[in-house]
């Protein structure tokens, strides 16, 4: 009997612009419901890794298999179509539109609402897009122009927004950035309980190493476009290598955060 393929499987992924090795033979797996934090200094190829999974960037060798299935190269839509969500630095939603409107489209996008047969208004059903508002914690939002909200209820709506494409694995740029400490952690833990609820794996890229030691199951670290190191939190933290690496970017972990964090 053949093993069950993981989620995500990452093999020798690599990618060079002009004399620049942006990624150098980068192999790692996720499992559905796991966090995986992706870290590493500026330039250390986190975007291009990124860009590559969902097929906005192709590798010049290497693989991506999404569940066994090859996902290499292939279109951004196509990924996308398989269950590879994606949410980014900038937030990507419609201000004009209402909370509501704003995941009805993402569900109209991925074929969860129905056309007429002249391809005019689409009958949404409003139930899924309240469910999804619920899901994050946004059901009292639903009828608020999206031009109002905070930027930390904005996040959570892009949140909602990802999961209408009922992904299998989401891609998430920074998460975090941008956001004030307590934000920080509510979205993170809603981004781990839902995940875990739904058997989504989760890769995520950050600079808050308080984030990243808090919230995420397993981390690996590129430097240079090579992955350095891959482990628990607790092994990454300890790691003379990753530690020399961040000397001076903030790898000093106060403990305490993480007890305080989870009471
Ligand atoms: N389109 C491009 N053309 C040329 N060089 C690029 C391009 N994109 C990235 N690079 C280079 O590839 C390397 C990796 O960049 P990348 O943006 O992937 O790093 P990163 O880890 O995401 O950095 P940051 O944390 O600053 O976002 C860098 O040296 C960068 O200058």
């Amino acid at each position: 009997m053949s093993a069950i393929p993981p989620l995500l499987a990452v093999e020798g992924l690599t990618k060079s612009y002009g004399g620049i090795h942006a990624v150098r033979g980068v192999s790692f797996s996720l499992r559905a419901g796991e966090i995986l934090a992706l870290i590493g200094p500026n330039g250390a190829g986190k975007s291009t890794c990124f860009d590559m999974l969902n097929g906005q960037n192709k590798p010049d060798s290497g693989h991506v298999r999404l569940l066994g299935e090859e996902i290499t190269g292939r279109k951004p839509r196509e990924v996308w179509r398989l269950g590879v969500g994606r949410t980014f630095q900038i937030t990507a939603t419609f201000a004009t539109m209402t909370v509501r409107e704003n995941v009805q489209v993402a569900l109209v996008s991925h074929g969860k609402q129905l056309f007429n047969l002249f391809g005019s208004a689409p009958k949404f059903d409003r139930g899924e897009a309240g469910r999804l508002l619920e899901l994050v914690g946004m059901g009292g939002y639903a009828d608020r122009p999206c031009g109002e909200l905070a930027y930390g209820d904005l996040k959570r709506l892009e949140l909602a927004v990802a999961l209408a494409n009922q992904p299998k694995l989401l891609l998430m740029d920074e998460p975090t950035a941008g956001m004030a400490p307590r934000e920080r952690v509510d979205l993170m833990r809603l981004t781990a309980s839902i995940a875990r609820e739904k058997s989504i794996g989760v890769l995520f890229t950050e600079h808050d190493m308080d984030v990243v030691f808090e919230h995420a199951d397993r981390i690996i670290v590129l430097n240079r476009g090579t992955l350095i190191a891959e482990g628990s939190p607790a092994e990454v933290r300890g790691n003379p290598q990753v530690q020399a690496v961040y000397l001076g970017e903030g790898l000093v972990y106060d403990a305490r955060h993480r007890e305080g964090a989870s009471t």
